[in-house]
Order: C-alpha cells, then structure tokens, then sequence
C-alpha cells in the first residue's frame, strides 16, 4: 500500500508532467516569433504587471507579431493597426468560442442558441430602441441629480421607490469620493434604464446594493476566466449569493421601464428552457457589459474636475449650443442625439478618454492553422487551438500613431487623421474591437451624461487627488482606478433643464 505522502508526491509529478506537455511545443518555421518566458507559468507575469509595456517591448524586440504564452494558453499578438480588416475578416478567428469560455467559466452559464440570442440582443441596440433607451437614461440622469442636490442622503429602503422631488435643496460645495458621486448618478441611471423600476422594492436588488457586490465579484473575473473555480474565491461566492437575489423574471418583466434587452433576453431564456437562476446569471451578464459605460464616465468625470481648462472649454461649447436653441431664458432646452454627436469638442473629449483609459482585447480562438499576411506582405502561419489578440492600448499608446500618448489632449480627434508607416490608420480607436453591439448606446449615453452633469454642477479635485488607471487591469474593457478620489461638485444656479428630443 502506498502512504498518502507518496499518492500526493506522484499525483503531483503526474499532473507536472500533464501540464508540462500541454505547455511546451517546438516552434514552426512559419510561425511568428515566441517572447521568451517563464518556464513553467510562459509570460503570464510580465502580461499582468503592465501588459502595455511588456507588448511595446516584444514588438520592439521581435516585429509587428509574435506568440506569447499564458500559463499553457498560447496568444499571437498582432501590433500593426493595419492588419485590422483582415484580422477581423478572417473566418478561421473565431469570436463565438471566447465568448462561451467567459459564459461558462465566470458565470457558469451555458446559453441555448447564443447567435440568436446575439442577434436578438442587437437589434434592441439600435433603431427606434435607442430612442426609447435614451429616453428613459435621460429621465433617470436628471431624477439622479435632483435626488442629488437633495440635502437627505438617500437611504437603501427608498432605492425602488419613484424619486420623490419634494425636499430641501443644497447649493453648497459638496464633497464625495468619486466612486460615490457616480455610482448615485451613472450607475443608478444605467441601471434603472436596464431593470426599470418598481413600487414593490426587494431589498438587494437596487443600484448601491448591486453596485458594491458587483465591484467585489468582478475582482476576481480573471482569474474565474482562466479556469479557476469559483469555490475557490468565498467573498466572489458571497457577493454572486447577493446579485443573484433578484425579482423573478416574471417580476422583472413587469418593472416600470423595464428595457427590451431584458425583455427580449428573459423571453429567450423562457423559450430554450433555462432555468430562474440562469435569468438571473444573464441580467449580471447584461449588467456588466453596461458597467463598461459607468468606467468610461469614471474617467470623462475625473478629468473634468482634474483640469478646469478641459471643464471651461467644454463648457464653453455647451454654452454655446445651449444659447442657439434658447429663446427667452426657457428653463428647458431640448437637444437631439444629431445635435449632440454635433459638439465635436466633447467627441474629441470621449475619443481620447477611450484612448487613454481603454484595456479591452479583441480575442479570437483559431479554428484551422491559418497563413496570415502582414501589411509587409510576409506571411505567418497561426495555430489551430490558439487564440489570436489584437490590443486597443496597444495601438492607442503607440507614439508612432499619436504624439505624446502619455497625454491628455482635449482636441487631440478635432479633424485629425492618424498615419503610421506613412498610411492612414482607418481605426485608431479600438475599444469596442469590431464586434460590440453597444458602441453607438455608449457613446451616446456618456456624452448625454457629461453634457448633463456640465450643464447642472461645477466640479473640482481638492488638492492632492489623483486618480491612475489600474494597469495591472489590462484585459477588461475600460481599466479601473487604483484608487478614488474625493471630489466637490455644486449645483449650478439657474442652468436650464436639458430635455431629450427625438
Ligand atoms: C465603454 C463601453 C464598452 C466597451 C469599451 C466595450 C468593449 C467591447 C469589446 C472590446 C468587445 C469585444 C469585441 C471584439 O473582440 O471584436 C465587446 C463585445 C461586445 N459588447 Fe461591448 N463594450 C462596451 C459597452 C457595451 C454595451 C453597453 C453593450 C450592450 C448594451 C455591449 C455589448 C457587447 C456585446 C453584445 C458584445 C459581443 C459579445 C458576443 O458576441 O458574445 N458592450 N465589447
């Protein structure tokens, strides 16, 4: 009979051996050049620490595209934004299996018929239904700032209930961490647009109870992305407990103003015979890829009350538009989304906050061994079963493509055209990769928001705060904040109501 000691010496040899194979290959003539790394766990450590200087140096070192390794995943990166069109052509790159992966090993979850789910999804982002969408986040951006200037803090009971107007009003500088400033704005309007509300309210299922589980969940997405099962994380098993304590999906589909992509995906869900739990799994699902918009704010916020020049200019633009469509000091003025899309200071403004905040991949898994050509016209065979990344930071802080990348220039997109290699880069934002259905909602949400919030308070950093982006966070679409700031923010005196208009 062998001792315990002795299995669990053997079983560890046995699995050593296991991950040995699984992680060491000759490379192929053809192949792209492989980043030397460590041993046992390849590049995985340099990937984490700054992901962003770590390619910067391989491409250096090794060209436009070369392989690292993750543990015993294999990735060729490609660093010329001109393989873009062919990148995301290429029908061997296969997006629907990256997808599945971060189903099933984050959330656990394995959706019936996801390309009609997909499709059914994407059609609720567009069209009339970004009206309606905007409609609703406009009324709950405003209901937010009132509840805002509020002198009474709100309290969790009341988090269902529709927002009542009556109450004292401060116009005093106030101060908050930024985090809370926008979780009781943005988060609270994202997610009433989403859910709806409702006059029945359960007590976790609202904006700061879900916002706080959600931010302790999400910190271990990585690693649940890698493989590593949940039971492994109690405080992520904990917070999942809490969001998934939500109305039923019948419920649910009775909130007021309850949005179409719940609606159309609780129906899908029906119809293929999931399960409550899995309803309530796939509105996290829906939540988080929304939270992307509350971090772009984030950091559109931070820079207002960051650099006043950026706040004046803005306003500045605003003020303008405002005074056009103004007659007779209304207390309304209504904008349009054209005329919104048309303040191109505030676009440049959101172009190069995605630009510096961005830590999004575009991942494909390789379905066949596939010949790649370069722009060089050199071509590079790629390997069935690995995957395939282009990087957003990765182009978007290449001092080839834009001067100083380390620095935030408000006009930086006012008419400008990128060049590298001497030939126009056709993307050179790639945050949203080619495949997000919410890129247009996005952009219109944040803009409608910074528009609001400029319009209704002044803001300002006390001295001393700062904010950097998490780069140790690569990977997720919008890096978050190392730290919070404080911020002090005042409502602005006799400043219109901003109403939208189709
Ligand atoms: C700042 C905001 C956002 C960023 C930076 C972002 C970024 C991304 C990125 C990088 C991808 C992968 C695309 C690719 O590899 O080609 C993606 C996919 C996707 N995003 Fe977004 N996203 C954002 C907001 C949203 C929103 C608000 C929604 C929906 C309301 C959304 C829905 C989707 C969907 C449905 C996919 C494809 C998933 C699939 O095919 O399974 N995204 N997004």
């Amino acid at each position: 009979m062998l001792t315990v000691g002795v299995s669990i010496l053997i079983a560890s040899f046995l699995l050593l051996v296991v991950y040995l194979r699984l992680a060491f290959r000759i490379r192929r003539k053809s192949e792209p050049p492989y980043v030397p790394g460590h041993f046992l766990w390849g590049n995985s450590a340099q990937f984490s620490k700054h992901l962003v200087r770590f390619l910067q140096t391989s491409q250096k070192q090794l060209g436009d595209i070369f392989t690292i390794r993750l543990l015993y995943h294999y990735f060729t990166i490609i660093m010329d934004p001109h393989c873009y069109e062919t990148f995301v052509k290429e029908k061997n790159f296969d997006f629907s299996l990256v997808t599945k992966q971060v189903m099933t090993n984050v959330f656990g979850l394995e959706v019936k018929s996801p390309h009609k789910l997909f499709s059914e999804t994407t059609k609720r982002l567009k069209g009339v239904y970004v009206n309606t969408t905007m409609e609703n986040f406009a009324k709950h951006v405003q209901n937010s700032f009132t509840d805002l200037t509020k002198t009474s803090a709100m309290t969790t009971s009341d988090c269902n209930a529709n927002i009542n107007t009556d109450g004292n009003t401060s116009v005093d500088w106030r101060r908050e961490t930024l985090l809370t400033l926008m979780s009781r704005t943005v988060l609270t309007s994202l997610f009433y647009t989403l859910f709806g509300r409702s006059v029945d309210p359960s007590k976790n299922f609202c904006p700061n109870v879900f916002h706080d589980n959600f931010i302790i969940f999400n910190k271990y997405f990585d690693y649940l992305w890698i493989g590593l099962p949940l039971k492994l994380f109690p405080k992520a098993v904990e917070a999942l407990t809490i969001l998934l304590q939500q109305p039923t999906s019948h419920n649910m589909l009775q909130r007021d103003g309850v949005s179409e992509q719940v609606k159309v995906s609780i129906n899908h869900f029906r119809q293929q015979g999931h399960s409550e739990k899995d309803i309530a799994v796939y509105m996290l699902v829906l939540f988080r890829v929304n939270y992307n918009i509350f971090r772009v704010s984030f950091w559109c916020v931070y820079k207002l009350a960051e650099d006043p020049r950026i706040l004046k200019d803005l306003e500045k633009e605003l003020h303008e538009a405002i005074e056009m469509k103004r007659t007779d000091g209304e207390e309304s003025v209504a904008f349009t989304l054209a005329e919104i899309d048309e303040l191109s200071l505030l676009d440049s403004f959101l172009k190069e906050t995605l630009r510096m905040y961005s830590g999004g991949l575009m991942v494909r898994y390789i379905t066949e061994d596939t010949e790649f050509e370069m722009p060089t016209g050199q071509k590079y065979t790629v390997r069935k079963g690995d995957r395939v990344v282009m990087c957003a930071a990765g182009v978007h802080m290449d001092p080839e493509i834009f001067e100083d990348p380390e620095v935030f220039k408000l006009e930086r997109f006012v008419n400008t055209t990128f060049y590298k290699f001497g030939k126009e880069v056709k993307k050179p934002i790639l945050s949203f990769g080619s495949l997000c259905s919410g890129q247009r909602i996005t952009l219109l949400q944040v803009k409608w928001f910074v528009v609001n919030l400029i319009n209704s308070f002044s803001l300002h950093l006390p001295e001393g705060q700062k904010a950097e982006p998490d780069t140790e966070s690569y990977g997720i679409e919008i890096l978050a904040p190392v730290t919070d700031v404080q911020v002090d923010f005042r409502p602005k005196e006799g400043a219109p109501v901003l109403v939208y208009s189709k």
